[in-house]
């Protein structure tokens, strides 16, 4: 497993992370357990804060909610400068829990419900992300309705098809999200938004894509994107002063995996918009990038106890932890492929092969194949390292597992920031009905 951000080995062999001992994070907190780092968390805010606004000062960095929300992480983001993406009324909410500058709040979505848009309208969201003219009828009623005007940018899905998984390509025209540019359909979208009183076009968003290496897909996506904005000025006359270019960038799982730095993908967009702004002859629009992963994906790292171990001689040896995918759904649904260390004996040569299994009653329900590790026996203490994106924020109850606490570590200090859930959360919100009451006096038809 590579070591990322503060991971150190301390003098007993264990993990340690933000300066905290695993194997005693374990055993506080229980597992699985997720741990977030928040020095590392901060260091990829700083670095895309500093390659985008710092030299750039007309550009903006947003952080996509969506890869890791929690009233804390509100707080984090907005300790370091940046904006939020949010693409919910619960990520809304918790945003708005957290106090966090609403004018810096952007709403997306491809469905917006007319209560999530109120509330957000209520809030005085920065800008909302359109993705449909449904949605511009929508929001320009209620926001008539509240004496309100909505800033928006409208969501075009360019025709890039990035190199990722499938299920996490979102450029292509064969999608769900936004106005296709190749046909017209934005052009009309666009339009149909400069009539509406209450809106106020301010520019345009697309996202190619999740988990992207490739920075001439990005180049690509703002080559497109300016050619276009330069002909919806030449075609209605109204300046599109902004250019959301989406997030997507790719962060290191396991051997083989080669991001490019944040600083060489901002000099990349930045130049290519410049770049494009001279060639049609308008201004440079301010440019906004929503990173969620590469904020926080390196940053996590979930511990898991491990318990039973069944092996078949000469096929693979099965080693199951007590988790699995109800807090990291990645393995069965995109094929993820992660790196993992058993956290107490992280000094010791790695002299066997096993597969991890969660605990889930799936047999897609893997972790890692065939992962080189010491001889493991019931009781150590595993660590899947780059779990900070998409884990937690995609956590189910499946099985009616509870999901795992939070902790974020920084220079020898754990805070829980997410509790365990308990047996009591799962059955909360379950009604029982009146028939069904036990104890309850018989009333026996004669
Ligand atoms: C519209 C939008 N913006 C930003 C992101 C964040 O992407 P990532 O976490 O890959 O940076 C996503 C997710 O892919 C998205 O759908
Ligand atoms: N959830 C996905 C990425 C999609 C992000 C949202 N558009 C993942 O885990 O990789």
């Amino acid at each position: 497993m590579k070591l990322q951000g503060t991971m150190t080995v301390n003098e007993k062999g264990h993990l340690v992370i933000g300066g905290c001992d695993t194997v005693e994070l374990a055993r506080e907190f229980g597992t699985p357990l997720y741990v977030m780092d928040e020095e590392f968390i901060r260091q990829n805010c700083k670095a895309y804060y500093e390659s985008f606004t710092g030299a750039y000062p007309n550009s903006e960095v947003i952080y996509a909610s969506k890869a890791f929300l929690a009233i804390a992480m509100c707080n984090i983001i907005e300790e370091e400068g940046l904006g939020l993406d949010v693409v919910s009324g619960g990520e809304l909410y918790t945003a708005l829990k957290a106090k966090f500058p609403t004018g810096r709040i952007y709403f997306h979505g491809n469905n917006k419900s007319p209560e999530e848009i109120r509330m957000a309208l209520e809030a005085n969201i920065g800008r909302f992300v359109v993705d449909n003219t449904y949605e511009m009828d929508l929001l320009n009623s209620i926001a008539g309705e509240m004496n309100k005007k909505a800033n928006i940018l409208i969501r075009i899905t360019p025709g890039i098809e990035a190199h990722t998984h499938e299920y996490i390509q979102t450029g292509q025209i064969d999608s769900k999200f936004g106005l296709v540019l190749s046909n017209g359909q934005a052009m009309e979208g666009i339009k149909k938004a400069l009539g509406l009183e209450n809106l106020i076009l301010k520019g345009l968003h697309c996202h190619i894509g999740s988990q992207i290496f490739e920075l001439q897909s990005y180049q690509h996506a703002a080559e497109v994107m300016m050619e276009y904005i330069q002909k919806v000025t030449a075609e209605t006359g109204v300046e599109i002063t902004e250019l959301n270019l989406g997030g997507g960038f790719g962060i290191y799982y396991s051997a083989g995996d080669r991001p490019a730095s944040i600083k060489t993908y901002a000099t990349i967009v930045m130049e290519t918009v410049q770049r494009k702004a001279r060639e049609f002859n308008i201004n440079v629009p301010k440019v906004i990038v929503e990173p969620g992963r590469s904020i926080v994906g390196a940053a996590g790292t979930t511990l898991y106890t491990i318990g039973s171990v069944k092996d078949i001689p000469g096929v693979r040896k099965y080693v199951a932890v007590d988790g699995g995918m109800a807090d990291n759904p990645r393995p069965a649904l995109y094929q993820a492929r992660y790196e993992a260390l058993v956290a107490n004996k992280a000094d010791q040569p790695k002299n066997d092969e096993v597969s991890i299994a969660g605990k889930c009653c799936e047999s897609g329900d893997m972790l890692i194949w065939d992962l080189a590790v010491p001889e493991v026996e019931p009781g150590d203490i595993l660590a899947v390292s780059c779990t900070g994106a998409y884990n937690y924020s995609m956590a189910s109850n499946y099985n009616r597992l509870t999901k795992p606490a939070v902790v974020l570590v920084n220079r020898g200090n754990a805070e829980l920031i997410v509790r365990r859930e308990t047996y009591e959360d799962l059955v909360q919100n379950d009604i029982v009905p009146e028939r069904f009451k036990k104890n309850k006096k018989l009333t026996i038809a004669k």
